[in-house]
């Protein structure tokens, strides 16, 4: 996984890399330089539209000169706009970058900017160096940015964006920023899509060993993450060691819950599969999914079962009875999910029950049931992290790059998923997930970061072909997929 840095971790994680890998720090320019470009070239830009690059004069401003002359190369029209005056001292790599900028490269002061120019805006006037408010000059210049009415990239960071805090203020509002080395932490959160746009990750040859010695609390999860997590399973294994799971989830009127839950656990690999549901409504399961077993009360040993998942579908009404009397004879962790949640925020006291290592699953709306209303994405981080540590509990706050937030502290971001997921019996989808992998044998983090991912993947691959028409059966018809692009067996 790739630790996220601060914003005043970056520098030093800079020289760390110059000093490991002997290189000068203008070739590290050149590398963030050539993987923008690299981006570039994989998209559909019209070569014959005009680039406009403005330039600041710290790094992300040398990034910006870099960036001119290499896509000037291709012999697209290219032209600087510069974003300080002439007694500007500027960093000697933006100096440098200047100064090799090739004559066919237009050179201009940013007011002599044309908004109403068409082509590609590429924004690399301040990066992570920024601080505090900006300067009222800065702030003209990004509305200058910001009243392009053709596509803007970001470098790095959308100009006037912190790194790691909640924007106070203007910033450049970009279609695609494209990142470098690790996704700065206000990138992912939900307050500044509108400023970030589509999220690149580009690659500066960083590797994630360079990041040992800073201290973070904060991951990212990529594709080339996942397959390190997952458990092997051989030749000799029998439908007993892929698990033996209970999912509570459903009622009169809500059954699809249930249907989902458990053909979403069958296809991510369950053994056995059994559905405690109300009696009468049986048929709903066995004609269905006649892969499927139902149970109609809580009988035996609960021990048997290798993992258990509730919530989804269940009602508030009479559960709380219900989820004390598991959680007093269920040793292992339980996946806890949509009303279960709704539940627990009733019944603060449940909390204390709740088997150690347990996953809670709360969307934004179900998060401020279980922990009071929450303004925004840092202070719901924090709260998580609380939480996840007073009560020894794994925590995921749903949404666009969802949030693991594991009981020693450690958030990860995930990376995958689709707009089209948004759709209901999502996550429903995923409480059949998450439980099939502890009933697989999964630790609830590898649990989590395999299904979340997994999860996120099958939206990617549904909407593909199904866009805003994609429903939640058709995520589970994905995840067979998912094994295969993750070359997991
Ligand atoms: N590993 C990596 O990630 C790599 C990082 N690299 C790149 O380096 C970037 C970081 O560069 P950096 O440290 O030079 O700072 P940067 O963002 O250019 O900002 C400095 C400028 O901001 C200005 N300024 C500051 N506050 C301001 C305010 N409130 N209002 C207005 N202006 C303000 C400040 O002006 P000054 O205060 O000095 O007058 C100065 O001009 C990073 O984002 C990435 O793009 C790559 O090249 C290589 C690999
Ligand atoms: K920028």
């Amino acid at each position: 996984m790739l630790k996220i840095l601060s914003g005043e971790q970056v520098k030093a994680l800079d020289a760390a890399h110059v000093r490991v890998q002997q290189i000068q720090s203008l070739q590290l320019m050149e590398r963030a330089a050539l993987a923008f470009v690299s981006w570039w070239d994989s998209q559909d830009f019209d070569p014959s539209l005009p680039v406009s690059v403005f330039c600041g004069s710290g790094n992300n401003g040398g990034d910006g000169f870099a960036i001119a002359r290499l896509l000037s190369r291709s012999g697209r029209q290219v032209s600087v706009f510069r974003c300080f005056g002439e007694s500007a001292s500027l960093s000697p790599d933006a100096a440098a970058n200047l100064e090799a900028l090739p004559s066919d490269v237009e050179n201009l002061h940013w007011t002599e900017f044309d908004a109403r120019s068409s082509g590609v805006l590429i924004d690399a006037f301040l990066g992570v160096g920024l601080k505090g408010a900006l300067r009222q000059d800065a702030k003209e210049m990004v509305q200058a940015m910001n009243a392009f009415v053709g596509t803007r990239i970001a470098v790095d960071i959308p100009s006037g964006l912190p790194a790691d805090g909640l924007l106070e203020g203007d910033c450049v509002k970009a279609n695609t920023t494209v990142t470098f080395a690790f996704p700065k932490l206000s990138l992912l959160f939900p307050e500044h899509a509108f400023a970030t746009g589509a999220l690149v990750l580009a690659d500066i040859g960083i590797s994630d060993e360079e990041y040992s010695s800073f201290a973070s609390p904060y991951f990212y999860l990529r594709e080339k993450d996942i397959k390190g997590f997952h458990r092997s399973f051989h030749r000799f294994s029998h439908k007993g060691d892929f698990g033996k799971i209970l999912l509570f989830a459903g009622s009169k009127g809500k059954m699809g819950a249930a249907v989902l839950c458990c053909k979403s656990a069958l296809r991510t690999g369950s053994g056995l599969v059994t559905a405690l549901i109300p009696e009468g409504e049986r048929h709903v399961i066995q004609s269905s999914l006649p892969e499927g077993m139902c149970l109609f009360d809580l009988e035996g040993d609960l021990n048997r079962f290798d993992a258990i998942g509730l919530g989804p579908g269940i009602g508030v009404e009479d559960s709380a009875k219900m989820l004390a009397d598991i959680f007093r004879r269920y040793s292992r962790p339980i996946v806890l999910d949509a009303d279960a949640i709704t539940v627990l925020g009733q019944n603060p006291d449940l909390l204390a029950l709740i088997p150690e290592g347990s996953i809670l699953t709360p969307h934004l709306a179900e998060f401020d049931r279980l922990l009071g209303k929450t303004e925004n994405h840092p202070e719901r981080l924090a709260k998580a992290s609380a939480f996840c540590r007073q009560w020894r509990l794994n925590l995921l706050v749903k949404g666009a790059n969802s949030v693991i937030c594991l009981a020693d502290g450690r958030q990860i971001f995930n990376s995958s998923g689709s707009q089209y997921m948004a759709t209901a019996g999502a996550g429903d989808v995923l409480t059949g997930m998450l439980t099939s992998f502890l009933g697989q044998g999964y630790s609830p983090e590898q649990a989590l970061v395999c299904g979340v991912y997994q999860h996120g993947l099958a939206g990617e691959i549904a909407g593909k072909s199904k866009r805003r028409g994609t429903i939640a059966s058709d995520l589970v018809e994905a995840i067979p997929e998912t094994y295969l692009r993750l070359n997991v067996s």
